[in-house]
């Protein structure tokens, strides 16, 4: 093949990569606007069963084709982070809020807005959810200073309730690293007013040693070779 076939070719694929993301992101939207309808939702209850039989309908035929529990989704790139059904970040998953990150230096920095699905106590959100929330971002700040780790503790301190429909910023940091081991807080607070903390974490993240990577991901990673190869 010329190398102008090929570029051809490589441009092909990643038009169709990229329109495949996009969908992805689309259907995200179209679910995140579901689950936060149906948990809002006061409408008549036979127009709550219509819903359900069209959802149902509607889930069919994206059910006739699926991953299995060690299959990296197609449009998914690990290396390059694009991980479209994190449950945080994901923009393809209809349970993330989603929570968007970027970092300033050191600082990782996060926004997102839970709606009414991510409930806990009457109009503020779930101390599940803001620790949800801050393990990613303190895996992020983690990841992002050239130490990746899994989550072995995250200690959660819940100052004040984290209201619900509206903006919201998180921060984190590495706080420290002692050989596999790395320490990093972080907060949520109000966007309106970043200098109040609604609830604070600190998470100790391991590296892996070559042979837990192994154990714990060795068939999704030779699965993802295989594909790539494919
Ligand atoms: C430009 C770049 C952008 C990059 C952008 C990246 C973005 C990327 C975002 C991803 C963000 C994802 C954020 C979610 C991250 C999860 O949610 S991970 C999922 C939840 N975590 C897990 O499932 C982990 C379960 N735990 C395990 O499988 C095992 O503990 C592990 C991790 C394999 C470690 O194995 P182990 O045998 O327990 O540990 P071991 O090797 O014996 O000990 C290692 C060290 O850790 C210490 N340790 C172990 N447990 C603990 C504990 N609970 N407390 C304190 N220390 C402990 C040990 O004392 C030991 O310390 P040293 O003696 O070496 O000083």
């Amino acid at each position: 093949m010329s190398d102008s076939e090929n570029g051809r070719r490589l441009h092909a694929v990643d038009d169709g990569l990229l329109r495949r993301r996009a969908a992805i992101s689309d259907l995200g939207d179209a679910l995140r606007l579901l689950v936060e309808h149906a948990a809002a939702t006061e409408a008549p209850t036979e127009e709550l069963r219509r819903a359900a039989e069209r959802i149902r309908q509607a889930a069919a035929p994206l059910g006739e084709r699926v991953r299995g529990r060690h299959d990296s989704p197609t449009a998914d790139d690990m290396l390059a982070g694009v991980r479209l059904y994190n449950p945080v970040t994901g923009a393809g998953s209809a349970l993330a809020p989603p929570l968007e990150i970027h970092s300033d230096g050191d600082l990782s920095i996060g926004a997102c807005t839970l709606g009414l699905a991510f409930e806990g106590p009457p109009s503020f959100a779930h101390g599940g959810v803001s620790a949800m929330l801050l393990d990613q971002m303190l895996g992020y700040a983690v990841g992002h200073s050239g130490n990746p780790g899994m989550t072995v503790r995250l200690d959660t301190g819940y100052r004040k309730p984290v209201p619900l429909l509206t903006p919201l910023r998180l921060t984190a940091q590495v706080t420290g690293i002692e050989g596999r081991r790395v320490t990093a807080t972080g907060i949520i607070a109000v966007a309106a007013e970043p200098g109040e903390i609604l609830v604070e974490a600190t998470g100790v993240f391991v590296a892996l040693r070559a042979e837990q990577a192994r154990r714990l991901f060795g068939q999704a990673i030779g699965r993802m070779r295989q594909s790539r190869a494919g």
